[in-house]
């Protein structure tokens, strides 16, 4: 645990939730990271003294003494710091980019969350040579910088795999956001927010690519659109606050994701006074000073425990804004500080060090981007998985002939229901309904599950007719009504095939049947018989409270579904023996072909919100 924080996006003491264990669960590190307190990572590194600075004879003030820690010396300072990693004047790009994490947080991108990389530190520390290079040397591979490196990883990535990627590029220059891809004069956008969206710059053109040399050239062009200077500390300073986002919309059957991997190229801080900046440049340092400023003073906020957190004033500056989700949301964040090893800019180099020590105690909660309605179907799928191995485990244990070895012994919603898509053929007599989601069909699968493997779990039932059939509960059975409440967003069990369910101990609680709580003593019909719990009126309806759309509720469970919709077959099962007990609520949306005469309560899009709702 310990080394885990030290290399940062570790999860925060006491926030590890109780899990299955990872070899059970199969989760992928983003899965194993979302929703937890994660700390930001950040690393430093030590540029090589300049020629300018050898020759003027500047000492070394910084020294790694390894293990992520720097010592710095001078006069009357001497301090030592930690970080997740330590690079010093000698470390190659490659090696930077292998010792960050950098790969891990492409990754993480296409695993759809949203990745920043943001270099900060004094200006000429090296900043945009950690995430560059020297732009425009195309002979010296060597040289690329952690943009080049994670846009070739990534493109690696998404060989085969469907990811579709765009650019945008923005800098922040005298407190103007403005787009470095579209053509014309830079000119400034509007910085917006929405609750959905967070903040975000309005206009901003995205550039769709599919090659490296594609966003190399886009990365290229924008940094040459970039303001940049001469100053005494450095030649080619850069007077704007840079960020690149890339966008990765990664699409797989059944989920689809968008995440973003952001490097943010920040202007450096500077003392007018070293570096000589007058007129327009000292303006431009004021700026920067003052956003960094900015930044720095919700760190610092930030870095204090959840708890004794106030206000965060991510509106106190443009930079701020469009960094709020990384520094305080939902992202995975990589700081790379960088600072110059001479004994001159000893001040601003610790002024750096407090600086990124603090953000180290920065913490995130990441959560992936996916698409809701997709997430929904492949949590039935998931689900559908599961409840197929218990299936193949109880028959095995009832010692019923594997449906598959007995011709015609599959249950009914085989050939009803394909697993191997979402988009299931149209059945018999069903025309098929453009673009509509195979929810209906996944859904009426899922509890045909539910129902046989309920059946198979009676301990009291004899084993199955040799047919391998599923036996039948018998008329003077007392199993009670259960309704299942199944935990979408965990899988029941785990899903390898080599992992089957040993025992029914690992299956679903299932609760008691909910009554109808305004009109029904007993929603559970008839004592006995296998029915299902809904209250059948004399007139064979169903009484209208059951029918309502109540006032919902956040954590409603399965059961409270039945209350929305009731297939009339259902209604016809009360009372009749023999029949299954249907435990999985019944579809709440349109009927199934099977449900003849069902009775459509709720319309298709309530239904599939509702369900959203529920995840
Ligand atoms: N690790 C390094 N190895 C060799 N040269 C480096 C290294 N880091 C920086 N430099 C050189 O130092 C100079 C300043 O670097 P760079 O422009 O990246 O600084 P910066 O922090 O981005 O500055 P600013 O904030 O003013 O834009 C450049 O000439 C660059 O080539």
């Amino acid at each position: 645990m310990e080394a885990e924080e030290e290399r940062g996006w570790g999860p925060e003491a006491g926030t590890r939730p109780k899990m299955l264990p990872r070899s059970q669960l199969r989760l992928s590190p983003g899965e194993e990271q979302e929703g937890r307190e994660t700390r930001l990572r950040v690393v430093l590194r030590v540029r090589p003294l300049t020629c300018t600075e050898t020759r003027r004879g500047d000492r070394h003030a910084v020294h790694s003494l390894g293990n992520g820690t720097v010592h710095v010396s001078a006069a009357r300072h001497d301090a030592t710091f930690t970080f997740s990693a330590v690079f010093d004047a000698g470390a190659s790009q490659e090696a930077v980019f292998e010792g960050s994490g950098m790969q891990q947080l492409v990754e993480l991108a296409v695993e759809g969350f949203s990745c920043t990389v943001f270099a900060y530190g004094q200006t000429g520390s090296g900043k945009t040579y950690t995430l560059m290079g020297p732009l425009g040397q195309s002979d010296a591979p060597e040289l690329l910088g952690l943009m080049q490196r994670s846009f070739s990883c990534l493109l690696e990535q998404s060989r085969g795999t469907g990811l579709t990627l765009s650019a945008s590029y923005l800098e922040i220059y005298n407190e103007q956001v403005r787009d470095l891809l579209s053509a014309g004069p830079p000119r400034a956008l509007p910085l917006r927010w929405s609750k959905t969206r967070g903040f975000y710059v309005e206009n901003q053109l995205s550039v769709d690519f599919e090659s490296l040399e594609a966003v190399i050239e886009l990365l290229l062009q924008g940094s040459q659109r970039r303001r940049t200077s001469a100053h005494a500390l450095n030649g080619h300073s850069s007077r704007s606050h840079a960020i690149l986002t890339i966008r990765i919309h990664s699409r797989a059957p059944g989920t689809s994701k968008q995440g973003t991997l952001c490097f943010v190229d920040l202007a450096g801080s500077e003392r007018v006074k070293d570096t000589g900046s007058s007129g327009e440049l000292s303006v431009e340092a004021n700026n920067i000073n003052r956003s960094l400023l900015a930044l720095g003073h919700c760190i610092s906020l930030l870095a204090k425990p959840r708890g004794k957190r106030t206000h965060i004033p991510y509106r106190d500056s443009k930079l701020t804004r469009l960094l709020a989700r990384s520094l305080g949301g939902s992202g995975v964040t990589l700081m790379v500080a960088c600072v110059s090893p001479s004994s001159r800019c000893l001040s601003e180099t610790l002024s750096t060090l407090h600086y990124a020590s603090r953000a180290r105690r920065v913490t995130t909660r990441p959560m992936a981007n996916r698409v809701p309605r997709e997430k929904l179907l492949q949590t039935l799928e998931e689900e559908i998985q599961a409840l197929q191995l218990e299936n193949l485990s109880l028959r095995q244990q009832l010692s019923l002939p594997r449906s598959r070895e007995v011709p015609g012994a599959w249950p009914g919603w085989v050939g009803r229901y394909s697993l191997g898509g979402l988009h299931c053929p149209p059945l018999e007599g069903q025309l098929p309904v453009e673009g509509a989601p195979a929810w209906p069909s996944l859904y009426g699968l899922l509890r045909d599950f539910v129902v046989e493997n309920e059946k198979l779990r009676q301990p009291q039932l004899p084993p199955g007719p040799s047919s391998g059939d599923i036996p039948t509960i018998p008329s003077h059975s007392q199993a009670p009504h259960r309704s299942i409440h199944i935990p979408l967003s965990q899988p029941s069990w785990p899903q390898h095939p080599n992992m089957m369910p040993t025992s029914v101990h690992r299956l679903p609680k299932l609760p008691p049947a909910s009554s109808c709580p305004q009109c029904c003593t007993n929603a559970i019909a008839s004592q006995g018989s296998a029915s299902l719990p809904l209250p059948a009126q004399d007139d064979g309806t169903v009484p209208s409270c059951w029918l309502q759309k109540g006032k919902r509720s956040q954590g409603r469970s399965w059961s409270s579904l039945r209350q929305h919709a009731v297939p009339r077959d259902s209604q016809e099962a009360a009372g009749t023996e023999g029949r299954v007990i249907p435990s999985a609520p019944p579809w709440p949306g349109p009927p199934e072909p099977s449900a003849a005469g069902a009775i459509p309560v709720l319309q298709w899009e309530e239904a599939s919100e509702w369900l959203e709702e529920l995840i």
